[in-house]
C-alpha cells in the first residue's frame, strides 16, 4: 500500500484540468500514483462522482455503489465477473436506465433524471457491448447520427435552410475526418451491416466522438475483435486520453486492462470491491475470490488433506470392486458435510 499522497508528487500539483505540462498519460498516472488502494478513495480531480447508486431488478441487486470517483483525463478499467453490474452502471451513468436511488454527477453537475441525449450533450457518451451501428444505414450516415445539436433539428433554424446546410457540411467533414482516423473512410458508403465485428467497434467509437465528448464509456471495446484490430483499437483508446478525454472501459481481458488502464475499479455482485492501479489488482484477495471462488487459494488444512485422501481412496476402492465400496464415513473425515 503506498503512502498518503503528498501535494508535491500527487496530482494536487496539477491544474484543475489535469493538463498542466507533460504528456496526459504520465499526468493521469502521477495523479493516481500515491492514492491509497481503497474502495471509494477520493481522486485529486474527479470528472465523475457516484454516491449511493442502486439498481434492483425484482429481488436482484444489480448495482449498489456507495462512493466512486473517476479521475479526469485518465483511463479507468472497470472489471468484474459476469453479472457484476458493469453494464448496468454504464447505463445508469449515461441516462439509459434509472436507478432506485442515489446521485451521480459530471463536473459537479448532477446527471440524475437526465435522458441519455441530455447526458451526451453535456459530454458523457457511451458505446455498447453489442454495437448499435444501424446495419441498413451507410457508415457515413451512422456517423452523422452521432452529431449533436444539429441546427436543422430546431424549429426556427429549420426555417433558415442555409444555416443547417452549413452545419450538415461541417458535420460531414468532421465525420469523414474521423473515418479517416479510424481507417474506415474507404467504407463510408457501405452499409454498416457489411462491416466486420471489429470494424463495427471502430465505427461505434468514431461515432461516439462526433459529439466532442469529455467522458467516453466503452463497453467491451475489444470483445470479438481480431488481434490486429485489437492493437489498433487499443491505440485509439490511448489517443482519447492524449486528447484530454476521460475514458472508462469495461473489459474482461486482463492483458488489455493492464496495458491501458491508469486505474482499475473492480465490481462483484453490484458492489465495488476493489480499486487501485492495475498492478494492485492481481494481489487483491477480494478480487481473486470474486473471480475464482472464495478460498480457492487458501492452503489446505491437515483435515482437508485427510478428507480429500479418504475421498480419493473410496473412489479407487469403488472402481476396483465394481462400485461395491461405500463412501467414507463422516466420522473418519469423509464426504458427509
Ligand atoms: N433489464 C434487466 N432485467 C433483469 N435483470 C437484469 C437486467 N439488466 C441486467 N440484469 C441483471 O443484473 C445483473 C448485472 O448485469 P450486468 O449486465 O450489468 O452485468 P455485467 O457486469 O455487465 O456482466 P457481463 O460482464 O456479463 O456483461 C445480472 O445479474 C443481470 O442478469
Amino acid at each position: 500500500m503506498p503512502a498518503e499522497p503528498t501535494p508535491a508528487t500527487g496530482a494536487h500539483a496539477l491544474s484543475a484540468t489535469g493538463r498542466a505540462g507533460g504528456p496526459p498519460q504520465r499526468l493521469a498516472q502521477a495523479a493516481l500514483r500515491d492514492l491509497p488502494w481503497e474502495v471509494g478513495v477520493a481522486k485529486p480531480d474527479p470528472a465523475i462522482v457516484v454516491d449511493g447508486v442502486t439498481r434492483t431488478f425484482g429481488g436482484l441487486t444489480a448495482v449498489s455503489v456507495d462512493h466512486l470517483e473517476i479521475q479526469r483525463g485518465g483511463i479507468t478499467g472497470l472489471i468484474g465477473p459476469n453479472g457484476a453490474g458493469k453494464t448496468t452502471l454504464f447505463n445508469l451513468l449515461t441516462g439509459f436506465d434509472q436507478p432506485d436511488g442515489g446521485t451521480w454527477s459530471f463536473d459537479g453537475r448532477p446527471l440524475g433524471k437526465l435522458a441519455s441525449h441530455q447526458v451526451a450533450r453535456l459530454g458523457v457518451v457511451r458505446t455498447f457491448q453489442l454495437t448499435k451501428a444501424l446495419s441498413r444505414l451507410t457508415v457515413l450516415q451512422n456517423m452523422l447520427l452521432g452529431a449533436q445539436g444539429q441546427k436543422g433539428e430546431r424549429f426556427f433554424s429549420a426555417l433558415v435552410p442555409g444555416l443547417w446546410r452549413k452545419q450538415e457540411r461541417e458535420n460531414t467533414e468532421k465525420a469523414l475526418e474521423l473515418l479517416r482516423r479510424f481507417k474506415l473512410d474507404a467504407k463510408k458508403d457501405d452499409f454498416a451491416g457489411t462491416l466486420s465485428g471489429g470494424q463495427r467497434k471502430l465505427l461505434e467509437m468514431a461515432r461516439a466522438l462526433m459529439s466532442d465528448p469529455k467522458v467516453v464509456m466503452l463497453d467491451e471495446p475489444m470483445a470479438g475483435v481480431n488481434p490486429a484490430l485489437t492493437q489498433s483499437l487499443l491505440g485509439h483508446v490511448k489517443d482519447l486520453r492524449e486528447e484530454g478525454m476521460t475514458v472508462i472501459f469495461v473489459e474482461h481481458d486482463m492483458d488489455v486492462v493492464r496495458d491501458i488502464s491508469d486505474w482499475v475499479v473492480v465490481m462483484a455482485a453490484g458492489n465495488v470491491i476493489a480499486e487501485g492501479p492495475p498492478e494492485s489488482i492481481s494481489q487483491n484477495k477480494a478480487v481473486v475470490d470474486a473471480y475464482l471462488g472464495a478460498h480457492h487459494d487458501a492452503a489446505l488444512t491437515i483435515e482437508d488433506e485427510d478428507r480429500q485422501l479418504a475421498e480419493a481412496d473410496a473412489i479407487i476402492a469403488r472402481d476396483a470392486d465394481g462400485g461395491a465400496a461405500r463412501a467414507p464415513r463422516s466420522d473418519s473425515g469423509g464426504t458427509a458435510r
